[in-house]
């Protein structure tokens, strides 16, 4: 059963996010000496900024010098482009911290960007051969359209739900511009410990009831509840979750 915890007030969201992820900080950081996690792109950016930076009751509790820091989908543009999800973070989040507490952050290669096939997929293959087998702490965006990562709903984009070898490939048709990224795959979701999705604003309503009233699995953020519902938590507003009915997720 997936968690939901919906929340009227942003401060309420930011903080009880924070809390969550500093659990899943300490519960890493008690076996090893890491915190593995993975960032997405969008608007969770900022709410990341609320909960680890901006929020003094949380940032410091967070133990940045020992998190390892990926990226659960890149727009394949150089790390500097505003479309980059890497610079995006690297603005919100990364460069609001001291020199002397940075985590270790690994992006995407951007010198083999090219404009071919060729190295778009050797992108992927390089991120792929860096990316941990098991991550401490996947955080997710939810599109309008439902999608995660880079991994949109539809038949064009079948092939990277289906992708079972690929543990990150390359999104050569994205609807959500830039067109070409890349992406986790489900076999990256599958073996992580944990899944948080965050979703705010009214433009998410109807996803948010396609997702948990009607549990529309041809969505990929559904399939996900599906297949990993008992690891995956959601921290939405109010405004996201007004046409949800169920009670029961
Ligand atoms: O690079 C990207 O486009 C993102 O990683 C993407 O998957 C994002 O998380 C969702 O589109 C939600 O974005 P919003 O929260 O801004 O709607």
């Amino acid at each position: 059963m997936v968690t939901v915890g919906v929340f009227s007030e942003r401060a309420s969201l930011t903080h009880q996010l924070g809390e969550f992820i500093v659990k899943k900080q300490d519960e890493a950081l008690q076996k090893k000496s890491d915190f593995k996690v993975s960032v997405s792109g969008g608007s969770l950016i900022d709410a990341l900024y609320e909960s680890l930076v901006a929020d003094e009751s949380l940032s410091s509790r967070v133990q940045w010098s020992k998190w390892q820091i990926y990226f659960s989908d890149e727009r394949i543009v150089p790390l500097t482009d505003a479309d980059s999800n890497y610079g995006a973070f690297k603005r919100a989040v990364l460069d609001k911290l001291p020199s002397t507490s940075q985590p270790n952050v690994y992006p995407m290669d951007e010198s083999l960007i090219g404009s071919d096939a060729e190295s778009n997929n050797k992108i992927a293959a390089e991120y792929e051969r860096i990316v941990p087998q098991v991550l401490d702490l996947v955080l997710l965006g939810c599109g309008p359209d439902g999608h995660t990562c880079s991994l949109f709903p539809g038949e064009t984009h079948r092939y990277l739900l289906n992708e079972t070898t690929k543990r990150v490939a390359w999104c050569h048709d994205s609807p959500k511009p830039p067109s070409d990224r890349i992406t986790f795959t489900l076999p990256v979701l599958k073996d992580a410990k944990a899944l948080c999705f965050v979703a705010e604003g009214s433009s998410k309503q109807n996803i948010m009831h396609e997702i948990f009233d009607l549990k529309n699995d041809q969505l990929p953020t559904a399939l996900v509840n599906k297949l990993f519902g008992e690891k995956t938590s959601w921290f939405v507003n109010e405004e996201a979750f007004g046409k949800v009915q169920t009670k029961t997720f």
